[in-house]
């Protein structure tokens, strides 16, 4: 059974607090794109995993999937699978291509070896693998908040716009971009502004960790910039970075970027 684990984007990211287990609480809109993995699992005779395309940093052992296999063998009896990842979503972008990998081998599970589990126990389940999985069991636009695990429903739909992401040749570990961040209550909730045009987004929906990191990765900025000078209605970096997105009116000319850095039209 073959499924395709798809990215995603932050509109806004707000770190409002540090909590007392060493995370913090944010509010942020998860919103979908159309970046994906190819994910396929096939019941076999021992657990195997293997991966193609980009290179995923780490052992085995640490990859989502394969701790995924071994949190759900804790509670039902499993047969082995073969796992294959086609790694496409850049690594280390801030596009949760890991923590989508998880949810998806969850629902893969459920579906081939007839599980039941309801969306809430899968977001249960892969909460425990980071902070950003939950949000790939359904995939619809969210509003999210304390540790981005928490949802509420917004009505949000850019479908109607060209969505530009651009990932330069950076990388950003998340750890590494919270540190940097001094936390801060918002003035107005990403909720309400999310809401307001797009057009007036620039205004007011700001994602903190760009401060930071763009001191540390200029070359984020100049990305960013360069997505407002090619005529962006709205650029932010997503999440964690290094990745950066844009919504445009029209498909633009990027031609000038796509030479240092991976550009994704109309994603
Ligand atoms: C930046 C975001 O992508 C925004 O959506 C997420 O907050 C990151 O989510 P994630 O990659 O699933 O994060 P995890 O794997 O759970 O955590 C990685 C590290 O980020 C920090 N972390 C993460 C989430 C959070 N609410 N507070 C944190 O301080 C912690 O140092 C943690 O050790
Ligand atoms: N299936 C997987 N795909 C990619 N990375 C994985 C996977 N499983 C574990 N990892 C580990 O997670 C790290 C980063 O993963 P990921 O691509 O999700 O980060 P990211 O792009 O910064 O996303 P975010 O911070 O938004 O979750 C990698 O360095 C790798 O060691």
């Amino acid at each position: 059974m073959i499924a395709f684990p798809n990215a995603k984007i932050n509109i806004g990211l707000n770190i409002t607090e540090r909590r007392a287990d060493g995370y913090h609480n944010l509010e942020t809109i998860f919103y979908p794109i159309n970046i994906t993995d190819a994910l396929e699992i096939v019941p076999a005779n021992e657990l195997s995993f293997e991966a193609s395309g980009l290179g995923i940093p780490g052992q085995v052992e640490d990859n989502l999937c394969i701790k995924g296999y071994h949190l759900l063998k804790a509670d039902f009896d499993l047969p082995p699978v073969k796992i294959h990842l086609h790694k496409h979503i850049p690594i280390g972008a801030g596009l949760g291509g890991g923590s989508s990998d998880a949810a998806f081998f969850f629902k893969l599970m459920n579906k081939e070896f007839s599980l039941n589990l309801s969306n809430e126990q899968m977001r249960d389940y892969v909460r425990v693998l980071g902070a950003d999985c939950a949000f790939f069991i359904e995939g619809k636009p969210v509003y999210a908040f304390e540790k981005g695990d928490q949802f509420e429903p917004v009505d949000l739909d850019l479908s109607v716009y060209h969505l530009v992401l651009v990932m330069p040749p950076a990388h950003v570990s998340t750890a590494e971009a919270y540190r940097g961040v001094k936390p801060q209550p918002s003035e107005r909730s990403l909720k309400e502004l999310v809401s307001l045009p797009v057009g007036d987004w620039k205004q007011y929906i700001r994602n903190d960790f760009e401060t930071s990191i763009f001191k540390n990765h200029p070359v984020i900025r100049g990305v960013k910039s360069a997505l407002y000078e090619a005529g962006a209605l709205y650029a932010c970096m997503s999440g964690s970075g290094a990745s950066v997105f844009g919504v445009f009116k029209e498909r633009p000319d990027l031609s000038a970027l796509e030479k240092d850095n991976q550009v994704f039209y109309n994603v």
